[in-house]
């Protein structure tokens, strides 16, 4: 049998181009921009020359002409049927090698760009000089699939022109085009001249501010209006070769770890994409970057990057790159690392509980409210011998007097990812100095009364418990700072919980109280624990009035009290209680 060769139907293939490959028409400005300076990147491999791409735009009536010339290496006639004529067929992938170091030069390879012109235009011309040659050759390709090829008088310059007539429904106008050639042309390394209707040219040429010697406003005020944001810090990144560089903007607000990053990609200096979100590592959500790359590689449509090896090194490195910056900065200007920290740190913080490499990078700048105000936990190493945190905020307010008049400085660590994280250092401390603080410690951090005076009292705070028996507490005495504090009310996770549950049984039907007290496995036995302050006055007098005194109404404030410094919600026992109490005092003090 013999084989046949494959048929192409090329308005099938323009169809799948235009619907599924390319976002949009305005992706053929890119093709030509791009096959204008490969075909000069190949001459200046042989020669050097003054490499130029000159664009004329002509629009008289409904009739519009887009021209793109470029003075680069040109096409033979056997080249034009080669490369222009066999879709798929691309003089930038002569070798297998992708590593081939003229290969990669290029920023084509697929041998379909060209196409993309046909969505714009029913004709392509092309009219070239090949490099060395002196006869010129046109090449013409139409949308039903034919093309002519013939050779033209010497137009005395070596590269190629491309000529499109525009279609009624594309809407190119000279606006459109200058915008255009920003997008894709701005950082290409040649130069473009445009004109419009033959009339004065205007030169598109800039460079990368991370490679000129710029100033910050100038990559700031580049950043801002790329990204529509007003950055205060960016700094710049590259990979561990070079081949990957760029500008990273610290974001000036709070944004989501799971939030989109959108980084703006040159490859090869031309615009890629302003919504790459893979080129940086996720835990970079704080920052937007725009890169240029020499050695990622596009994909057929060259709006996105081939997820490969190389990009995994890349987005690596960078990270890398983002980490170095942030230590320096740390070093350099504590203020400026804490103003980020602060803006994303409840992001960082459920970051770096996922990633331990960041945690490790990152925990000592992380800002904890503390009993002396707003601390780094390097600033908290620097100033205390151990790392004590409270994980509710209750517990904390109540315990930071006496934490502070005791020179005790401990973290609140109530906040959201605040206890995770110091649970994570604790778990890596091996020196035992974090502590999630617990009854037990508290209760050590108050100091003892002497052992003479407690017998003294002993009788007398056995009466105060059993007062207290009913609200469930247990009371202690303690000697502690500040005097004006009469008591101290600390109550465990588990202590709040039951507190919850016993209100609710409380407050619940019968079938409801029998049936919780099964579930639950009620435990009537003690769940708050109650620290009277010998060094208080009122706590004195309590202590050592006489025995006839009803006492009920004082030792029971002391606890509601301590229940509301501690900001626990009353029971609805408690609270008609307390509101009898009042009476009884006003009672008997009026
Ligand atoms: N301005 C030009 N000067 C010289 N050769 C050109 C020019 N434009 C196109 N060609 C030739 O035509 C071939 C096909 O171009 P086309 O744009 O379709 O694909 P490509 O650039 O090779 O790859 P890609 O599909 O990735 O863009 C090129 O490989 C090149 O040989």
């Amino acid at each position: 049998m013999e084989n046949s060769i494959f048929q192409v139907n090329l308005s099938g293939i323009l169809k799948v181009l235009s619907d599924s490959l390319y976002s949009s028409w305005e992706v053929f400005i890119r093709e030509l921009l791009q096959n204008a300076n490969d075909a000069i990147t190949a001459r200046s491999l042989k020669e050097s020359f003054k490499p130029v791409i000159e664009i004329d735009f002509f629009e008289t009536g409904t009739s519009r002409v887009l021209q793109i010339k470029d003075n680069g290496i040109g096409l033979t006639a056997d080249e034009m049927t080669e490369f222009l004529s066999k879709i798929g067929s691309s003089s930038k992938r002569n070798t297998s090698d992708m590593f081939d170091r003229e290969q990669q030069s290029f920023i084509g390879q697929f041998g379909i760009g060209l196409l993309s012109c046909f969505m714009v235009s029913e004709k392509i011309e092309v009219e070239s000089t090949a490099w060395n040659s002196t006869s010129t050759m046109r090449w013409i390709g139409n949308t039903d699939g034919t093309y002519a090829i013939e050779p033209t008088d010497y137009n005395g310059y070596t590269g190629t022109k491309v000529r499109l007539a525009i279609k009624k429904d594309i809407a190119l106008t000279s606006d459109k085009l200058t915008f255009l050639l920003h997008k894709y042309g701005d950082y290409l390394p040649v130069p473009i001249k445009y004109s419009y209707n033959a009339g004065s040219e205007i030169t598109f040429q800039k460079e990368f501010p991370w490679l000129t010697r710029s100033t910050g406003s100038e990559a700031l005020m580049l950043g801002n209006r790329v990204f529509g944001e007003r950055f205060s810090h960016y700094f710049p990144i590259q990979d561990s070769k070079g081949q990957t560089q760029g500008l990273a903007y610290v974001l000036p607000h709070r944004t989501h770890t799971t939030s989109v990053s959108k980084h703006v990609l040159y490859v090869k200096r031309m615009f890629i994409s302003d919504s790459c979100g893979d080129i940086l590592p996720d835990w970079a959500f704080f920052v937007r970057a725009i890169l240029n790359s020499d050695n990622l590689s596009t994909t057929a449509s060259r709006e996105d990057i081939y997820h490969n090896e190389i990009l995994e090194e890349v987005r690596e490195s960078l990270g890398i790159s983002i980490k170095k910056y942030l230590k320096r900065l740390g070093d350099s200007d504590p203020e400026a690392m804490q103003e980020i920290i602060v803006t994303h740190a409840q992001a960082l913080k459920s970051l770096a509980l996922e990633d331990d490499d960041f945690f490790a990078f990152i925990k000592n700048w992380f800002i904890f409210p503390t009993t002396q105000g707003d601390l780094s936990l390097k600033q908290i190493q620097q100033q205390s011998s151990s790392i004590l945190f409270v994980s509710d905020l209750d517990e904390f307010r109540q315990i930071a007097p006496i934490a502070r008049a005791n020179n005790q400085l401990v973290i609140n660590a109530g906040y959201i990812y605040d206890t995770p994280i110091l649970l994570k250092l604790q778990e890596r401390d091996h020196t035992g100095k974090t502590r999630q603080i617990n009854p037990e410690y508290f209760g050590n951090i108050l100091n003892d009364i002497d052992i003479e005076i407690y017998d003294l009292i002993r009788k007398r705070i056995d009466v105060l418990q059993a007062i207290l028996i009913e609200f469930d507490v247990e009371l202690d005495i303690k000697a502690f700072s500040p005097e004006h504090v009469p008591a101290m009310l600390h109550m465990s996770q588990d202590a709040i919980q039951k507190r919850d549950f016993k209100s609710i049984r409380d407050e619940s039907d019968s079938l409801w109280a029998g049936v919780s007290d099964a579930i639950l496995d009620f435990d009537p036995g003690f769940r708050a624990k109650l620290f009277l302050n010998y060094k208080n006055e009122i706590v004195k007098k309590l202590l050592y009035t006489e025995a006839s005194k009803k006492i009920d109404p004082y030792i029971q404030m002391l606890y509601f009290n301590a229940l509301m410094m501690g900001h626990y919600p009353l029971s609805g026992k408690e609270l008609d209680r307390m509101n009898e109490n009042i009476m009884i005092l006003l009672n008997t003090n009026l």
